[in-house]
């Protein structure tokens, strides 16, 4: 069963507004699945509907197999959410929000363990009114996570968080994943969907443009594969474009770089090189997960205007 089913989600604003754009979305249980996209591409709008907080202009939502509409008690009790800058009340303490929640889900957390996973250890009993924006967005997550949802619908969940933060995070979203738990978050930072996620999918202004793997939608767009190479000096008959495989060469200097069809040429491209002049450095570049978002999101991809599926 998906955990997430969207068919044909629209969502208009007014005349003028079209935020979502006939989204098909499927998440399948105990996947983690980044959902990314520019500024005003929809994300937020799709996740209030799928939380019953914004009413779909058409199209059906199904969350944990259950109507997004009908049954929406049901939903808010088996998830947890972290909604997009989560505020909190400045009088009650860290530990008075999540005995709130807890109680509000009747559930059985022990809210010393949850501040402990969230690294709140320390600072629970202080009015949540005076933490940073890192520490609040912690207290978010750790009331998302009561209750052992068995789903965990997150909007932004970096934001305000430092490194530290972001990769305790990472680890906890991986280990609830590991208990069964689905995990849907949007985010900006590409390298925290490419660190955590099974599944991405990319909106671009209300659609949703590509779903897949980071590495099978990298393949889909047959980007290339980059070599870089510092030499001593690049000699003149040097013909990399003759070997098979080599789809471009850039000389910079005594930097070359080549443009592969395929990782696997990178080696005939280094030893062609090492054989013709002294080679001082090499760098082998993965297409970046940023360059993939560019692509979709400017329009670069051909079929930037039809949804993708990629899968591994
Ligand atoms: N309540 C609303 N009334 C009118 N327009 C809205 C409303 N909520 C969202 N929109 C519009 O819908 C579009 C999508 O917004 P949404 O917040 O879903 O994007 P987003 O991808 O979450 O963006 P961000 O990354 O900036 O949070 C935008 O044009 C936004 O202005």
């Amino acid at each position: 069963m998906a955990a997430i089913e969207t068919t044909a989600l629209t969502k208009r604003f007014g005349e003028d507004v079209l935020a979502v754009d006939s989204v098909d979305l499927s998440v399948e249980e105990g996947e983690i699945f980044g959902f990314l996209g520019p500024n005003g591409a929809g994300k937020s709008t799709t996740i209030n509907v799928l939380l019953d907080f914004v009413r779909p202009t058409e199209g059906t939502v199904r969350v944990l197999g259950l109507d997004a509409q009908a049954d929406t008690d049901e939903i808010r009790r088996r998830i947890g959410v972290l909604p997009e800058g989560a505020s909190v009340y400045d009088r009650l303490t860290g530990r008075e929000h999540l005995r709130w929640v807890i109680e509000t889900k009747d559930a059985d957390d022990d809210p010393t363990a949850l501040l402990e996973r969230v690294g709140l250890g320390h600072d629970g009993d202080r009015p949540a009114g005076g933490y940073s924006k890192g520490m609040t967005q912690r207290l978010g997550f750790a009331m998302a996570l009561a209750g052992d949802p068995d789903l965990l619908l997150l909007d932004e969940p970096s934001s305000g968080l430092d490194p530290t933060g972001m990769q305790e995070m990472r680890e906890i979203i991986r280990a609830k994943a590991d208990d069964g738990t689905t995990v849907f978050f949007s985010s900006h930072v590409l390298g925290e969907v490419e660190a955590v996620c099974d599944r991405i999918g990319i909106m671009n202004e209300g659609r949703l443009v590509a779903t897949g793997t980071p590495d099978a939608l990298k393949g889909d767009l047959d980007l290339g594969a980059p070599i870089t190479l510092e030499v001593d000096a690049v000699p003149a008959d040097l013909d990399l474009e003759a070997i098979a495989g080599v789809r471009s060469v850039a000389v910079d200097g005594t930097t070359i770089t080549a443009t592969c069809v395929d990782p696997s040429v990178k080696a005939d491209v280094v030893c062609t090189v090492a054989d013709a002049t002294a080679v001082t450095d090499v760098l082998s570049e993965d297409v970046s997960l940023e360059e993939l978002f560019n692509t979709y999101t400017n329009g670069g991809h051909p079929d930037a205007e039809t949804p993708s599926e990629a899968s591994a």
